[in-house]
């Protein structure tokens, strides 16, 4: 990818707030691996910049954004409309950070579906097909935020949180779907905790971080 190339470095407190350039760490083209969308084709844009601080977070290399260039919307539109899955997931770091009212309108326009990955910690911004909230112990989700979410997607670290989850699942809407999925580094024990879980309380749906297992981005 050309613009990921210049050296034309990005911060959080010189990106642009009317959403024209965002911080770019990467763009892919791959599989919705969890939740609602999985098995979908999509391509994924992730902004760099994030402040929660998941000490089990699987993309650290994502959390500063002065390490990604601040990229156009119209650049990056343009790279997603050359794939045929027409969905794109726009992910992070924390993409909630920035205005993604611009980014999410082009898309839309270009008949591109928008699909979101939040921990919520700040207000909505941006028109989307579906948003993926995923709460986080470390920066509580903004309130505003819940009523949004299509689906709720808690990570499961150890025991106590399904109590957690069980918090943010009165919070959300009557439709919002449910899933538990198992932090990675302990799938293999957490894994079996959830299935007993979601079989005696089947609101609940297991979400596995499925490209993983394939081995794809
Ligand atoms: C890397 S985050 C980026 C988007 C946003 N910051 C968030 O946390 O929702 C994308 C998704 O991966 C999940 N995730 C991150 N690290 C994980 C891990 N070690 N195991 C399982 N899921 C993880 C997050 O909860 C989130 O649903
Ligand atoms: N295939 C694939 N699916 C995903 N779903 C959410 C992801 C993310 O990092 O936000 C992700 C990811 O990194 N890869
Ligand atoms: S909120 Fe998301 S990107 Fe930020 S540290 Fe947690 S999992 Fe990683
Ligand atoms: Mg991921």
């Amino acid at each position: 990818m050309e613009s990921t190339k210049e050296i034309k470095k990005a911060s959080i407190h010189t990106v642009p707030k009317d959403g024209s350039e965002l911080p770019l760490m990467e763009a892919f083209y791959t599989i919705q691996g969890e939740g609602g969308n999985t098995g979908v084709a999509a391509y994924f844009i992730r902004l760099g910049g994030c402040d929660v601080g998941c000490h089990w977070c699987d993309v650290k290399e994502s959390w500063d954004a002065e390490e990604h260039p601040l990229t156009r919307i119209e650049e990056i539109v343009q790279m997603a409309d050359q794939y045929p899955g027409k969905t794109v997931v726009i992910t992070g770091g924390e993409p909630l950070l920035y205005n993604l009212s611009p980014l999410t309108e082009l898309l839309q326009e270009r008949g591109i579906r928008t699909l979101v990955e939040t921990s919520g910690a700040y207000p909505l911004s941006g028109r989307w097909d579906w948003v993926c909230l995923s709460p986080k112990k470390f920066k509580a989700p903004d309130a505003s935020v819940y009523p949004y979410a299509h689906e709720l997607k808690i990570i499961i670290f150890n025991k106590s949180d399904f109590a957690w989850a069980e918090e943010h699942a009165s919070k959300v809407g009557e439709h919002t779907k449910l899933y538990l999925q198992p932090e990675w580094s302990k799938a293999s024990q957490i894994t079996p905790l959830i299935v007993e879980y979601v079989k005696n309380n089947p609101k609940w749906r297991v979400s596995l971080q499925t490209h993983k297992y394939m081995d794809i981005p």
